[in-house]
């Protein structure tokens, strides 16, 4: 009754603290979901889950490129999302109504570019018993997505320059021009700048791709949004899976926090389906249900963070003078281990660590917390 009322979401009592923080945090991306900046009113992007400023930064030029029609080019490294913003520019643009025309551009040959693009006549060449309408007309009065355009061929390269210059294509076999009109977008995770330079990318088309360009940030130079991708997509997958979502442990997030997700937001997602298999009987997901490999470098990348702190604290601080922590830091690393032996040793009963330490209870749950640590781990 509560949830047909409009209430958000319901907690069993007693609360598990990973539900409330998982209620709260679904509660919270909605809330910012709604308040989007005003360059985005209207755009639909619920699809689209971050709200690090660099996405949000990046989405503000989306809505102002899905307003316009000129060309639009995304670069980013591989998982970052440029078919997904592509798409997103498309059905918030007023081509909407007409298709959107995805090619991959990776290993075309050139023998079949312009079959491809620009469809043939019937008769054209042995073989061609109908006429075939190329993609270049399909995506008429829509959006012709060139993905990995980085990928091109020289030839190919030149016979795209030309349709994109004249508006015109003439499709094999047939001899008369067609006129077509479309929005392009591309993409690509090259270098294109650096490949125009070495003279393996035409200078004349690159410039005539980017009218607006976006990049897409690595998930490494955003790590908050990982919590919330991961939070999207462990509900998503654990729908697929048919069963309930799964709460993630801190030490889970922090391990993906730390990664550095060279494959971006589709590495996650097929680490997330890994972990929810390996943890399938299990509520809760912990970092031993990920990947190996990617526990192992979180780990050694924490420690080596660590490393210089903890170094100069097991040596007396030795006599080397780098890495020599600050007086904060020290004095922080020390508390922090002090706290460790102590919810171990009282066995996290509160009134024995309050004795052993002297300390309050308030200033006890007061360090704690400072600490971001519990006494019942
Ligand atoms: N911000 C995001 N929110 C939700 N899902 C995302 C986001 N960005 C990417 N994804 C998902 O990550 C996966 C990879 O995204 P996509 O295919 O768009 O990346 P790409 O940059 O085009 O990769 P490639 O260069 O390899 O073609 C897709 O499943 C996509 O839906």
């Amino acid at each position: 009754m509560a949830l047909e009322n409009g209430a958000w979401d319901y907690l069993e009592k007693p609360p598990a603290y990973d539900d409330v923080k998982l209620t709260l945090k679904r509660a919270l991306q909605f809330r910012d979901n709604k308040m989007v900046s005003p360059t985005r009113e209207g755009f639909k992007s619920d699809f689209i889950i971050g709200r690090s400023p660099v996405l949000k930064k990046c989405l503000d030029l989306v809505a102002k490129s899905a307003r316009t029609d000129g060309n639009l080019f995304i670069s980013g490294e591989t998982g970052t999302g440029k078919d997904l913003i592509a798409n997103a520019v498309h059905l918030n643009s007023e081509r909407s109504g007409a298709p959107f025309i995805a090619v991959d551009c990776t290993n075309l040959p050139d023998t079949l570019v312009e079959n491809l693009l620009f469809g043939h006549a019937k008769g054209a060449f042995t073989g061609a018993v109908d006429k075939n309408e190329g993609l270049i007309k399909q995506a008429d009065k829509g959006t012709l997505f060139l993905d990995e355009i980085g990928d091109l061929s020289t030839a190919a390269q030149k016979s795209i320059l030309r349709v994109l210059q004249t508006k015109t294509f003439r499709p094999l076999g047939m001899n008369k021009e067609l006129s077509c009109d479309f929005r392009l977008i591309s993409a690509t995770n090259r270098d294109l700048q650096a490949m125009v330079k070495q003279r393996t990318f035409r200078k004349d088309l690159f410039y005539r791709l980017v009218t607006h360009h976006i990049h897409l940030p690595p998930l490494r130079e955003r790590p908050d949004d990982i919590v919330l991708l991961a939070d999207y997509y462990m509900e998503k997958i654990c729908a697929q899976f048919g069963i309930r979502p799964k709460a993630m442990s801190d030490d889970f997030i922090d391990t993906l926090m730390v990664y550095d997700w060279k494959g971006n937001i589709r590495e996650l997602i097929s680490v997330l389906h890994a972990a929810v298999a390996s943890g399938l009987n299990e509520p809760r997901l912990n970092p031993h249900h990920l990947p190996v490999a990617l526990r192992i470098f979180s780990r050694k990348k924490t420690w080596e963070e660590q490393r210089p702190l903890e170094r100069g604290i097991e040596n007396g601080l030795g006599t080397d003078e780098t890495g020599f922590p600050s007086l904060k830091d020290f004095r922080h690393l020390n508390e922090s281990q002090y706290l460790d032996a102590l919810v171990r040793l009282s066995g996290g009963h509160i009134e024995k660590a309050c004795s052993m330490a002297g300390v309050s209870r308030s200033g006890l749950y007061h360090l704690l917390e400072k600490h971001n640590k519990k006494l019942n781990p």
